[in-house]
């Protein structure tokens, strides 16, 4: 390609990287194209050049040679900047424009209102009914007030049928009372709860005459609007610092005999009325819309987490120059050793495939909830599947990219003049927000055990297992184009998939069979389900990628895609070859084992790997230690959202 149509180009720029982009065989600004797709593309250049002319919006120093308190002050200064601007720049109701200019100004360290835009504003879009959201959604877009989602607690955050804080409904005064009646039920993680948010949705087990309904969602204020001082019967503040995402103010929450309005219980699919009659939700997990709502999203995310260390890592390996391919000539770039290549390519291969994967989750989420708009609920339980596993397959297997970007660095990777680690922290963050994510690959698990019944009752399932009824057949799964090259990968992909779902199918049939438990039965063969899991939603990556491919129309950018496509299905299927071990008989010997290293406590530095196993009081210990605990309310607060809600609100009623 010739140089000047090489957008990434400038003069001035290191030569080595020159001459690497002279090397290009296609406009990089097409490929963009493709990647983000080409209206966010372009909306990202705009976005760009606006954030360039507003000094206010830039760093005032590098990140990591900031505290924690600057941190958070530097972030809360950039959204009330932002705040001023924002709707010149974006259009607030695109999801993927606003967080493009969030990464861009405020960057992956977190900032005040990342949970009021990630789940309060969609889980009040999703679970309100139309007069509860004429009475908070509005405020909340207009940012008069700030939220979150207060779901995890300290005891449970996977296990949503144990959460012990309780919502009980006061016939009298028709109001329900909040609790959380022992330490493992205090609220704990909800992001920006701790400092920045005036209210949160909090999930609360519902009781009516005694009798326990399961969690549901329900509107509380944490924090006087004007004051912004915690509210009474309230308990609220930051849990420390994390290994990475700093700058957001994680939270935990106590409710002691709080007493809320009936109509503060979101009623858009379940309803108490008056007189305490309980109405069931139309499908009994409307209720985790918002959880859905984000892992959908979090695939493109992590996509472009896993995008940020492998253009660290690649530029870095082209300018650096370490020892001799022949000993004759200079020293090499480092990105000529095949090593260097092997530990780079497939990851980049990667990162493509799950941002196409990420774009085809938002889009089937946003099929779902039009669907439901229309009372279809049929859609819920295949979207649930399909993010449950894309969601555990692409955090983790960017955690992994993200970490040998890093290596891929040597010692300066290890800098954090390289970002490395924050990037690697806040990626893998994702491995266990939103759904551990050994338990959502058990969720797809469910999916496909049941379409392997229905195969076996000789129907036809259809959509992503189709796959699953078509042992020894052509491929079925997408339709590979004569002459493409690439049906025997998908064919042997499929093939790799069906046989372990089967094999796990099969083995939890014969658990069952052998008188255990369902439960039982099934916690046996996890370790093969998850496999399945995994295999399942790799294929679907591969799959939506060769799709995505074909329909490229430029010659040059369809080439670099090609190879890289190329690169995927035979690095994946390589990869997927091997299936480890099982190790029962550790089980039993586990702690014994790691007491054997004999590490100190003082050693450890660990709450979580104390040797007494006080853990969680001592938890609480170590949250009100943090630093922005000593203040209930920030200066920093006072100083930047508290204006910013107190305007928004002015403006309002003007
Ligand atoms: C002004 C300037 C502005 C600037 C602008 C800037 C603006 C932009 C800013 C934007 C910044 C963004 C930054 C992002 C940062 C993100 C931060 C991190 C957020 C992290 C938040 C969180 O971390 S928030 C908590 C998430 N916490 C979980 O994630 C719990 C997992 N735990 C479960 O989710 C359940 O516990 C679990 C396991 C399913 C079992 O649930 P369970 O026990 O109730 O159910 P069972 O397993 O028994 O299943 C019974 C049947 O229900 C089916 N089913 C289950 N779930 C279903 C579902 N959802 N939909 C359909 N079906 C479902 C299942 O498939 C079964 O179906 P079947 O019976 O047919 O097989
Ligand atoms: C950065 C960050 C931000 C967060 N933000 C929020 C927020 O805004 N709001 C909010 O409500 N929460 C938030 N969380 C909490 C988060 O959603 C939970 O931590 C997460 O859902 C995991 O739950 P857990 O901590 O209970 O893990 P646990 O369930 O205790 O996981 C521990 C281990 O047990 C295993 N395990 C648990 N159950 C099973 C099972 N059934 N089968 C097999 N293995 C199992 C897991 O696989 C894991 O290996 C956040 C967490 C983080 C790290």
């Amino acid at each position: 390609m010739s140089a000047h149509l090489n957008a990434a180009l400038r003069e001035g720029d290191n030569p080595e990287l020159t001459e690497e982009r002279r090397k290009a065989t296609f406009d990089t600004r097409k490929l963009a194209d493709e990647f983000f797709g080409s209206h966010l593309a372009r909306r990202r250049r705009e976005i760009a050049k606006a954030i360039d002319a507003i000094p206010e919006l830039h760093d005032t120093k590098p990140l990591p040679f900031m505290t924690r308190e600057e941190k958070v002050e530097e972030a809360a200064r950039k959204v009330f900047t932002l705040s001023k601007h924002i709707t010149d720049i974006v259009d607030l109701s695109n999801n993927r424009e606003t967080q493009s200019l969030n990464e861009m100004v405020i960057g992956i360290e977190g900032m005040p209102i990342s949970l009021h835009f990630a789940m309060f504003i969609p889980a009040l879009q999703g679970q309100a009914d139309d007069e509860q959201k004429r009475e908070w959604l509005d405020r909340a877009i207009r940012m008069e007030i700030i939220g979150t989602y207060a779901q995890t607690e300290l005891g449970h955050g996977t296990n949503l049928r144990m959460l012990e804080t309780t919502a009980t409904y006061d016939k009298q005064n028709k109001e329900f009372i909040l609790n959380s009646p022992t330490l493992t039920s205090l609220k704990w993680w909800p992001g920006n709860m701790g400092k920045s948010c005036n209210y949160a949705i909090v999930v609360a087990n519902l009781i009516i005459d005694d009798k326990l309904l399961g969690p549901h969602s329900f509107m509380v204020q944490l924090r006087d609007e004007n004051s912004h001082e915690t509210m009474p019967n309230i308990q609220i503040g930051d849990i420390g610092p994390k290994m990475a995402y700093n700058s957001s103010d994680n939270g935990f929450l106590k409710l002691s005999n709080l007493r809320i309005p009936r109509r503060n219980m979101l009623m858009k699919h379940a309803k108490v009325q008056e007189d305490g009659t309980y109405k069931k939700p139309p499908h009994e997990k409307l209720a985790y819309s918002a959880m859905v709502h984000v892992r959908s999203h979090m695939i493109t995310q992590h996509a472009m987490l896993l995008a940020y260390a492998l253009s660290i890592s690649t530029r870095y390996s082209c300018i650096r120059r370490q020892g001799y391919i022949d000993p004759k000539k200079d020293e090499v770039k480092v990105i000529e050793y095949q090593t260097q290549q092997h530990r780079l390519f497939p990851h980049i291969a990667r990162a493509y495939a799950f941002a196409f994967a990420g774009t085809e989750s938002i889009r089937k989420f946003e099929i779902m909830k039009r669907s439901l708009e229309a009372g279809n609920i049929e859609l819920i339980a295949d979207l649930h599947a399909l993010t449950s596993g894309l969601k555990a397959v692409v955090t983790y297997l960017a955690g992994q990219g993200i970490e040998q970007a890093r290596q891929a660095c040597g010692g300066h990777g290890y800098s954090m003049a390289s970002y490395m680690g924050e990037i690697y922290g806040v990626g893998i963050a994702g491995c266990t927000y939103e759904g551990e994510n050994l338990v959502m690959m058990q969720q797809l698990g469910r999916y496909l055990i049941k379409a392997v019944k229905s195969v076996k009752e000789g129907k036809k399932p259809t959509g992503y297992v189709a796959y699953l009824a078509h042992a020894g057949q052509r491929h079925s799964l997408i339709d590979c184009r004569p002459n493409e090259g690439y049906a025997e990968h998908i064919r042997a992909f499929e093939h790799i998939a069906r046989r372990q779902t089967f094999r796990a199918a099969e083995r939890l049939q014969k658990y069952e069979n052998s008188g255990l438990s369902t439960e039982q039965a099934w916690n046996n063969c996890t370790v093969e389900l998850n496999r399945a899991s995994r295999l399942h939603t790799r294929l679907f990556i591969a799959c939506n990628f060769y799709e995505r491919v074909l329909d490229v129309e430029d010659m040059a950018v369809r080439e670099v895609l090609e190879d890289l496509l190329h690169l995927h299905l035979n690095y994946e299927l390589i990869d997927i070859a091997s299936y480890a071990l099982e190790a029962k008989k550790i089980r039993p010997n586990a702690v014994s084992l790691v007491d054997s290293w004999e590490i100190t406590d003082r050693e450890h530095r660990s709450v979580l790997g104390r040797r007494d196993g006080h853990v969680y009081e001592n938890l609480f210990k170590w949250a009100k230690s943090s630093d922005l605990n000593q203040n209930d309310v920030l200066p920093s607060h006072k100083k930047h959202l508290l204006p910013m809600m107190l305007n928004a609100r002015k403006q309002s009623k003007l």
